[in-house]
């Protein structure tokens, strides 16, 4: 068993659709809980204007009766509120001078996927890259996730997700338990949960948005409550650590993921790196310390997973830089479109997603079968092997 999806849809098109396969039935889906979650990626400071005309709802078609999954593909729709303003751009042919001409994007942003996506798809507005190279598509995204972390609850495995640097700002370093990170960072503008630096975080931003600049940073991601075993050492796409970062890489803008202390690993001595384990009555098998975040050899030992993710800064600057032309191949600035001068705490929001979609998926391999009371009654026969070890 396992799951998967598909999203399609551009920015300022009409909608984004996603397709789950894989699901099993009797999942009872918390409707409010997905839109909680839509509408978490959507806040953070530093977001533009875009942000302030959508209120992204998952509208499910398909798939579900009676608020449960009946084991059929799950269907779903986040509505672009934008698509109001942009129908004409985004139908009309560009006839020079009109209106929609003016639209036409031709002088490529580095650092997004305007110059690359028209020349392997041949296209002379880049609008047609830019349009789903987008990560508008987060959306649909976060809404399959929230799917996944409304499935992995029903097994007590809890996410939480946050920020850990903008630029130069960094956050101090806590050691807060999932439940801890959701209520202390809920109401952070930034996702922190220290009010000093979600404050010097703010200002940070307002300069360098001032600026007409954009800025980066990281994010962290904690899983509690995973069972040992998920993945597998025996073949390499079967590694769950290689998976997640996969994942994690494909999130737009970010350039680099960790797990546990990730690059200080190469820094450190074995015997600062490695998780000494213990043997508790009643607990099992455990570790003394969590560096290695939870996984050896491509495995979950059963200690929190953590995933620490790079992102960026955005691509579109408001002060734009140099590109070319692609009518006249003559240097100009890029173009400016509407754009987020930071999104790193709405990223955060994204890398839950994509996690709990990697450990969802890795859970329904190991424990996998057609309804929850099938998954649920293997998982059960797994943990009193695992108790009896
Ligand atoms: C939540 C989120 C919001 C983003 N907002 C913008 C934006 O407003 N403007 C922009 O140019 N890039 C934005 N990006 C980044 C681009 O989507 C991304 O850089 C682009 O798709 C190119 O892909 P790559 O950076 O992964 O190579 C955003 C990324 C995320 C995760
Ligand atoms: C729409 C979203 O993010 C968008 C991601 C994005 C990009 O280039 O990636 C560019 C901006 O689009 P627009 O020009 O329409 O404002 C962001 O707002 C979203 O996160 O829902």
């Amino acid at each position: 068993m396992s799951i998967r999806y598909l999203t399609a849809g551009e920015t300022h098109g009409p909608q984004l659709t996603a397709i789950i396969e894989g699901l099993p039935s009797q999942l009872k889906l918390d409707f409010e809980a997905i839109n909680f979650q839509l509408a978490r990626r959507q806040k953070g400071h530093g977001r533009g204007r875009r942000m302030q005309i959508e209120k992204d709802t998952a509208n499910i078609v398909g798939g579900v009766r009676h608020g449960y999954t009946t084991g059929a593909p799950v269907a779903l729709v986040v509505e672009n509120k934008d698509w109001a303003s942009w129908s004409s751009i985004m139908n009309v042919e560009p006839i020079e001078g009109s209106d929609e001409e003016k639209r036409r994007v031709h002088r490529p942003r580095p650092g997004h996927a305007d110059l690359n996506g028209g020349l392997k798809y041949n296209h002379k507005d880049l609008r047609n890259v830019l349009e789903r190279s987008s990560a508008r598509e987060t959306a649909a995204r976060v809404a399959c996730g929230a799917i996944a972390r409304q499935f992995l609850e029903a097994f007590g495995i809890k996410i939480a997700g946050q920020v850990i640097r903008i630029g130069e700002i960094e956050a101090p370093a806590n050691n807060l338990s999932v439940d801890e990170l959701i209520e202390r960072t809920e109401a952070s503008s930034v996702r922190v949960v220290d009010p000093e630096t979600e404050a010097k975080m703010e200002a940070y931003i307002d300069e360098i948005k001032k600026e007409g600049d954009s800025i980066g940073g990281i994010v962290e991601c904690v899983v509690e409550g995973v069972p040992v075993g998920l993945g597998s050492y025996v073949q390499y796409d079967r590694k769950l650590d290689g998976r997640i970062a996969q994942a994690v890489m494909s999130i737009n803008a970010f350039k680099g993921v960790e797990i546990g202390i990730g690059f200080e690993a190469g820094v450190l001595r074995g015997s600062q790196v490695h998780d000494e384990i213990l043997y508790e009555e009643g607990k099992g098998y455990t570790r003394a310390s969590n560096r290695l975040g939870g996984f050896e050899g491509g495995m979950t030992n059963g200690m929190p997973v953590v995933v620490r993710g790079v992102m960026k800064p955005i691509p579109t600057l408001y002060k734009p830089l140099q590109t070319v032309d692609i009518d006249t191949k003559e240097p100009y600035t890029a173009q400016v479109e509407r754009s987020d001068a930071c999104a790193v705490p709405a990223a955060s929001v994204v890398m839950e997603h994509v996690v709990a979609w990697e450990i969802a998926k890795a859970f329904l391999e190991k424990f996998g079968g057609d309804s929850m009371d099938e998954i649920k009654a293997n998982y059960e026969n797994y943990l009193a092997q695992v108790e009896r070890y």
